[in-house]
């Protein structure tokens, strides 16, 4: 994205929530956002993955500048080229495990075939093989989140945007998924980006871009947990 700015309100209760952003996310990372409570990471993830339009400023997903989209080309964009995983699963109960994952292929009708070796492979490396025809509500919390993810990735999208994916999960269960993300990013190539809280999830990442007040201030590279929780704590100081 290319100087993004999104203001929320108007008037005199006008937030600027992003402020000039631009940020670009090399193929195959893993990326994290960080900042303080109100520096703009949500809107930052809804206008990278076309959820919100920017005041001004431009976005583009592979080479689709998302701004010409109307708002049908951009649900399907979202539907068949994007992947979302966000803190609650957003599991349907009647479905079973399998049938979740396929779900944004049946979605998309005749544009797009669901490629069986490929959710083999995914039901496969989120350790879901004996677990593919239980419905979300006989699942753990860990198991559902790897569902989500396993559905995030069915339509091999360009991009996975992740909200507080380890939100909802204990300590445990909450790493094995981020070591999922991240074995998924440096095997497969996808492109990953998650807004978290949590310094240790954030040292997950290739790269944690800082926001302070709508704008990135630093990024860091190859974080370690200490170096992020040393640099969150300065900023909330
Ligand atoms: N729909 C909205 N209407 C008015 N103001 C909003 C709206 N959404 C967000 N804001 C404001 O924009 C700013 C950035 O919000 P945003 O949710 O992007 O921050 P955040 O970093 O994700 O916060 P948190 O960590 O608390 O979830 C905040 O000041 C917030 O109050």
């Amino acid at each position: 994205m290319t100087g993004v700015t999104k203001t929320h309100g108007s008037g005199r209760n006008a937030v600027t929530a992003l402020d000039d952003v631009s940020a670009e996310l090399p193929r195959g990372s893993f990326t994290a956002v960080m900042g303080p409570s109100g520096s703009g990471k949500s809107t930052f993830l809804h206008c990278a993955s076309g959820l919100q339009r920017p005041d001004r400023g431009t976005v583009e997903i592979g080479d689709r500048d998302l701004g010409g989209l109307s708002e049908t080309a951009l649900t399907e964009l979202r539907r068949e080229r994007i992947g979302f995983v966000f803190q609650g699963f957003n599991l349907l109960p009647a479905l079973t495990a399998e049938q979740n994952i396929t779900l944004p292929v049946r979605l998309a009708g005749r544009r797009l075939r669901l490629d069986k070796q490929w959710l083999e492979q995914l039901v496969d490396s989120t350790g879901l093989s004996e677990r593919r025809r239980h419905r979300p509500g006989e699942l753990s919390g860990g198991q559902q989140q790897r569902v989500a993810i396993a559905r995030a990735l069915i339509t091999r999208p360009e991009v996975v945007f992740a909200d507080e994916p380890t939100g909802a999960l204990d300590t445990t269960t909450g790493r094995a998924v981020l070591e999922l993300l991240r074995r998924l990013v440096h095997e497969t190539g996808q492109t990953v980006l998650m807004v978290t809280h949590d310094p240790v999830a954030a040292s997950y990442a290739d790269a944690v871009l800082l926001l302070v007040d709508g704008r990135i201030i630093e990024v860091l590279h190859s974080p370690t947990a200490e170096a992020v929780a040393g640099r969150m704590t300065r900023l909330e100081g």
